[in-house]
């Protein structure tokens, strides 16, 4: 319980109605999840509008409202208090409700269209082996040390987000790592959050359905580095070609990483193996665990942010060198008959590139590669020919199927997915809808020390269809077949 005064501290408001001397049991953004004497904010969303809902709340028992426009009809002993954007003002009176756990943590954030779970995690284990506390945020799942709680989002809401802190600090963690996804900084779910650092690692072609525009795409980015403090450090892919307009208006220290350009952290791969990486990396050759040039990118960003957060190098590398990454990305399993099976979360067409041009070039011979993709429903339609023409471009042979068609037609999105292959091509391609007969299909085509990649779906463990998650797991699927066919 807090005092409604206590919870609207520094919150520029136009007007209250009220004497804002009533204690609150909650913050509440969602009128289904209201409870007696809870806060509500009305907050515009994409679907609808919580302002619809003001009236819904008080009945239900809310004491106070933040919203942008009074309801015309205002029943009952409720304080109003008038904001102009309800959705920062959510995320400043949760830190306040919380007693502002994000400013007892040290605080990371990851943006970037991919490698933001790689990273975040990546910084979570390193943290973890050099003896401290951590929290970690993230798609796959949400830690606070060794406790592991369920993720729904790669940035939750800002309630859950301070709670989430707020048990962090209450576990005596130091540091937290969390994901920042472009709908959390477009929808300000980060509002109220104290970060000590930031960390862009990349971006390209994703959710043009939700920003619209590649300008807007990169714009929400950059409001997360504009509005970092001074006391912190905004760290970028200095490789990337939008990595420097993170930097262009923040206040916070300025630092750079990258294979290719100059850079405030440097590094140079080596070696680049199904067995790992050997990369230099400050002057220092190390091994590590992770493949691919993308995962150099990940290493070197981890490897900045904690020398950023003042760590002894030697036990950085030492540390770093034993780490695999987030489940679901480069997993792979050989078959007794030694088809090697990989599941990875590629699902955007950059990532898609990464994952099977690293395949090519790491694979020991000729073996072929057989890639099994789909593409998510109610998401950007623009990626689906150009994730189809990619798979193509750097596989033997390609099999399209399903990936989450949630409220759309299978059959429709592979047809989208189609359309990006090159006709010469065609002859390679299968269409089978059923995800599991797909895997199935693309093992039979393989041969001994083939390659049969599974993208899209990583560490999920549905299938979304039709609006219901049927549970399903590519990893698990690749075990059965692999079993059959021993
Ligand atoms: C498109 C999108 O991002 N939607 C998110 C958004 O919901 P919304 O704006 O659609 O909400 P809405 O349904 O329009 O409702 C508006 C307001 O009315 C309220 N309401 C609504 C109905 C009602 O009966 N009563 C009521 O009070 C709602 O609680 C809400 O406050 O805000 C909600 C609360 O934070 C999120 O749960 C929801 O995520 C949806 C489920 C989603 O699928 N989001 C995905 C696209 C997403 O966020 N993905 C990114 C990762 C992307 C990536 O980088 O890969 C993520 O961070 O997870
Ligand atoms: N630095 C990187 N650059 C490009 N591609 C990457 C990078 N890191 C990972 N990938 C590819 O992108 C996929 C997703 O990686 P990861 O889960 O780390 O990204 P993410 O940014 O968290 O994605 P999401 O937006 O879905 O949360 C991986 O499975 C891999 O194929
Ligand atoms: N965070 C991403 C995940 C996509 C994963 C892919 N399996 C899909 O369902 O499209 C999104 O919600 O767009
Ligand atoms: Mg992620």
């Amino acid at each position: 319980m807090k005092y409604l005064s206590e919870i609207i501290d520094g919150l520029a408001f136009t007007e209250l109605q009220g004497s804002a001397d009533i204690e609150i049991s909650a913050v509440v953004f969602d009128s289904r999840k209201v409870t007696p004497g809870c806060l509500f904010v009305a907050v515009k969303g994409t679907v609808s509008d919580g302002h619809d809902y003001i009236l819904q709340a008080i009945n239900e028992g809310a004491a106070a409202v933040i919203c942008e426009e009074l309801p015309s009809r205002v029943t009952g002993e409720v304080d109003f208090l008038m904001v102009a954007d309800s959705a920062v003002a959510l995320g400043i009176v949760s830190a306040n409700f919380y007693d502002n756990p994000s400013a007892k943590l040290k605080l990371v954030g990851v943006t970037g269209t991919n490698g933001k779970t790689t990273i975040a995690t990546l910084l979570y284990k390193l943290f973890r082996d050099m003896g401290y506390k951590c929290g970690l945020i993230s798609t796959v799942e949400n830690k606070i040390n060794e406790q592991v709680f369920p993720s729904t989002h790669t940035t939750p809401d800002p309630v859950e987000l301070h709670r989430l802190m707020s048990d962090m600090v209450e576990q005596g963690c130091d540091y937290c790592f969390m994901e920042v996804s472009s709908h959390a900084i477009a929808q300000h779910r980060i509002a109220g959050l104290n970060f000590a650092g930031a960390i862009f690692s990349n971006l390209t072609h994703d959710h043009l359905d939700y920003h619209k525009t590649f300008e807007k795409y990169l714009k929400a980015k950059k409001a997360f580095f504009d509005d970092l403090s001074s006391n912190a450090f905004a760290l970028t892919n200095g490789d990337d070609k939008n990595g420097n307009v993170m930097l262009q208006n923040t206040k916070a220290h300025k630092k750079t990483y990258g294979l290719k350009s100059m850079a405030d952290y440097k590094a140079r791969i080596l070696e680049n193996q199904f067995e790992g990486l050997l990369l230099q990396i400050d002057n220092e050759e190390v091994w590590f665990k992770m493949v691919g040039t993308f995962n150099a990118y990940n290493l070197l960003a981890v490897y900045a942010a904690a020398m950023l957060l003042d760590q002894d190098k030697t036990k950085i590398l030492t540390s770093l060198s034993k780490l695999t990454g987030a489940r679901g990305r480069f997993d792979y399993i050989v078959a007794p008959n030694k088809i090697v099976g990989i599941v990875d979360y590629a699902h955007s067409p950059d990532a898609v590139q990464n994952i099977l041009s690293t395949v090519h070039d790491i694979r020991k011979g000729n073996e072929k590669v057989i890639t099994v993709i789909g593409c998510g429903g109610d998401r950007d339609k623009t990626k689906r020919p150009i994730m189809a023409k990619t798979a193509c471009e750097w596989s033997d042979k390609v099999v399209f199927t399903s990936d989450n068609p949630r409220s759309e037609d299978p059959a429709q999105i592979i047809k989208e997915m189609e359309e990006g292959v090159d006709p010469a091509f065609k002859r390679h391609t299968l269409s089978i809808a059923d995800r599991r007969e797909a895997i199935k299909t693309a093992c039979m085509l393989a041969r001994p020390g083939d390659i049969v990649v599974v993208a899209g779906k990583g560490h999920e463990k549905y299938q979304e269809i039709a609006g219901v998650k049927h549970h399903f797991d590519d990893m698990e699927e690749l075990v059965e077949i692999f079993k059959e066919l021993s």
